[in-house]
């Protein structure tokens, strides 16, 4: 089954009325390849979803970055899946980086996540990586392993799961993992699906890959057999996005 590019942009915790604006319109008036070729989807701030949602193009979809683990209620500063799904968002981001380390999510915590959101109907973007001393240790595909096993675990239907691998050494660094790194563990990654889930999951859930992307060095990755697109962070909030939009025709080696 043929795996369609996925190109998410995850704007991170920036942005002004103003800047948001700007970003849209030029997202708005970007001709790139139709629905059927690639899937975009936009993931700004909580308090800029109900604008973005407004402006953007129909043929883009929107993330929020984050959602409560469970039921909403009495959760000061939280915003549950419940409403995301209220204000029509079909995606979210899980399991961030920026969020295991800053925040101590666990990758029990993050399964939990990730299985809540699903029950409630919401599509996840999951993101799992190890760090610079992980790598260094010979230990990458232990770590991203046991993070993908924690979110196994929890989920039975993997459709609407896109898997985002981002070593964390890449991110924000202008260090991007080499197109090789990248296909290696992607690779490993879809062997550890067949092996602990199934071979069908195995073939047809996205593994996109996320770090340092940027208009330049997107084509040599997404040529990649299993890189089936990316999250990217500074460069989804410039121009050159639509770059990497466009690199979902890239002919695959
Ligand atoms: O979610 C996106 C990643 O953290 C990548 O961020 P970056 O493209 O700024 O390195």
């Amino acid at each position: 089954m043929a795996r369609k590019f996925f190109v998410g942009g995850n704007w991170k915790c920036n942005g002004t009325t103003e800047e948001v604006k700007k970003i849209v319109t030029t997202l708005n008036e970007a001709e790139v390849p139709s629905h059927d070729v690639v899937e975009v989807v936009v993931s700004p701030p909580f308090v800029f979803i109900p604008p973005v949602k407004d402006l953007l193009r129909p043929d883009f979809q929107v993330a929020a970055q984050n959602c409560w683990v469970r039921k909403g209620g009495a959760f000061t500063g939280e915003v549950s899946a419940e409403m995301l799904v209220n204000l029509s968002v079909p995606w979210v981001i899980l399991g961030h980086s920026e969020r295991r380390s800053l925040l101590n999510e666990s990758n029990e915590f993050v399964g939990d996540k990730v299985a809540y959101a699903l029950s409630q109907g919401l599509k996840v973007i999951a993101c799992i990586g190890e760090t610079l001393e992980q790598r260094e240790s010979g230990s990458t595909m232990a770590v991203v392993a046991a993070q993908t096993k924690a979110i196994a675990e929890k989920v039975t239907n993997w459709t609407n799961v896109v898997l985002a691998y981002e070593p964390v050494w890449a991110i924000g660094t202008g260090k991007v993992a080499t197109p090789a790194q990248a296909q290696e563990v992607h690779l490993e990654l879809r062997k550890w699906l067949h092996d602990n889930v199934c071979a069908e999951v195995a073939a047809s859930t996205r593994i996109i890959y996320g770090g340092s992307v940027n208009g330049a060095n997107c084509k040599e990755l997404a040529a990649k057999p299993d890189v089936d697109g990316f999250l990217v962070g500074g460069a989804s909030l410039k121009p050159e996005f639509i770059d990497i939009i466009k690199s979902a025709t890239v002919k695959k080696e």
